[in-house]
Formats: structure tokens, C-alpha cells, sequence
């Protein structure tokens, strides 16, 4: 069996709701990572891929053959705040900001002008979707993961243009996770989506790492 890999870098903060210590354990027994502004990370992802045998280049695959993956990365998990929908913490702060309700993601009108974003996301069978929210709603419990890009919005006063600044910073920037961001949640989620959309490659990924900090690391594989 051969096995390659490539590691990838991207600068992301998150907020660990799930976070609970257990004193008997850990000196620390604030649990500082729930905090919901969240904390970042220059996180490495390592995946490998695997193969039986080589293909007509003599390799398990050629390194660029995961450019697309790279390209999602820095799309849908650079510089974004990763929180969680199983957080009622975040669920609170999105609908104090009219942006849920229940399970339905919608924007809200600014000085009646209707707003549109692009959105990307990974659905529950890991595909990744592309599309446009304007005046329609989307419904959350279709996504495993769901961040978004270009908000914008006609503007005809000062104040809408703050407002419109103030939604296309936070929704550029937030990413919804189903479950908590550990790095173990995360490596689950990597080698699934990698699996799912590499397959017409003939190879498999074999396992996903991750670090957040130079110490620390998580690793999946099926
Ligand atoms: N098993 C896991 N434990 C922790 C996770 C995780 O995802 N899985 N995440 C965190 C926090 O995100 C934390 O910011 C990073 O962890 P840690 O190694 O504790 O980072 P520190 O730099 O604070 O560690 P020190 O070695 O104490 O300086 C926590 N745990």
C-alpha cells in the first residue's frame, strides 16, 4: 500500500461550547475555550491518501490533484469564526441579530431594501452546494457546514451603510458547524468530505489531522 500526504495551512477562530473540564484532570478548570467571540487558530490539516497501486505518472496521485481542496479551505474555513448550531449560545446571538428562526436562515431587510449573500455549504451527504440567498430563506438543517461571501445591499442613507457594513463583516466572516469545532469533529468532517469528492480520482483519503497549536493534534480514519 502507498500513502502520501500534503498539509495545508489556514487562520481560523472558533468557539468550543462542548468544552467541559474535569478538575480531578486539569489544574485549569476554566473551560476558556466556550468563550463565544471565540478564539483563533493557525491550523494545519494533513491528508493522506492512499492507493494500491500507482497510476500512469507512477504516483498515488500528483499533489496538485487536491489544488480543489485547497481552493475550498481558503474559501469556506480562512479567516472565518467557526460556531457551532448545536450552541445555543450561537443560536441566540444569530437570532438577537434576525438572521434564524428556528431552523431557517434568512436576511433581514435593511431600511426595506432586500440584501442578497452568496453562500457555500457541505450538505449531510457532504457535497459541497453553491448559491445566492436573497429573498429567499434557506433551511439549516440541510448542511453540515455553511458560511458565506459577498453580502450586499442597496444603500440610501448614512445609517444603512453602517448597517450594511456591520452584516457583510459578520456574515463574510461566520461559518455554522453542525457539531462543536474540536479538532476532532473537524478531522471527522475533512476525511468525509475529502472521501466523498475524491472518489472519481480512483484514490481514497486514509486519514485526516489536525493541529491547532504546535501540541496539539487529532486525528481521523475509518
Ligand atoms: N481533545 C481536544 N482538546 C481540546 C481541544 C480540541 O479540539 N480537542 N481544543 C481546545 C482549544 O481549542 C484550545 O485552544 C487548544 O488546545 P490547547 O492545546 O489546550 O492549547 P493551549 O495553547 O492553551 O495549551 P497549553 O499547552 O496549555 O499552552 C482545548 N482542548
Amino acid at each position: 500500500m502507498f500513502e502520501i500526504s500534503k498539509t495545508f495551512t489556514f487562520s481560523a477562530a472558533h468557539s468550543v461550547f462542548s468544552q467541559q473540564l474535569n478538575p480531578k484532570w486539569t489544574t485549569n478548570t476554566y473551560p476558556k475555550c466556550r468563550r463565544l467571540p471565540g478564539h483563533g487558530h493557525d491550523y494545519k490539516l494533513t491528508v493522506y491518501l492512499c492507493s494500491e497501486t500507482l497510476d500512469k505518472s507512477q504516483m498515488v496521485t500528483d499533489f496538485h490533484h487536491l489544488s480543489w481542496f485547497k481552493q475550498f479551505l481558503d474559501r469556506c474555513f480562512d479567516h472565518k469564526l467557526i460556531l457551532s448550531l448545536q450552541d445555543s449560545g450561537t443560536l441566540l446571538f444569530l437570532k438577537k441579530l434576525n438572521l434564524i428562526d428556528d431552523d431557517v436562515f434568512s436576511l433581514p431587510e435593511i431600511e426595506k431594501m432586500k440584501p442578497s449573500v452568496k453562500f457555500y455549504g457541505v450538505e449531510t451527504d457532504f457535497s459541497f452546494v453553491s448559491g445566492e440567498i436573497d429573498v429567499d430563506a434557506i433551511d439549516l438543517s440541510r448542511f453540515i457546514y455553511l458560511t458565506f461571501d459577498n453580502f450586499s445591499c442597496p444603500a440610501f442613507s448614512e445609517k444603512s451603510v453602517v448597517e450594511i457594513d456591520f452584516y457583510q463583516r459578520l456574515l463574510d466572516g461566520i461559518a455554522l458547524f453542525k457539531y462543536s469545532p474540536t479538532s476532532e469533529q473537524m478531522a471527522k468532517f475533512f476525511y468525509k468530505f475529502i472521501n466523498k469528492n475524491i472518489e472519481p480520482l480512483g484514490v481514497r483519503c486514509s486519514r485526516v489531522s489536525i493541529s491547532e497549536t504546535e501540541t496539539s493534534c487529532a486525528t481521523y480514519s475509518e
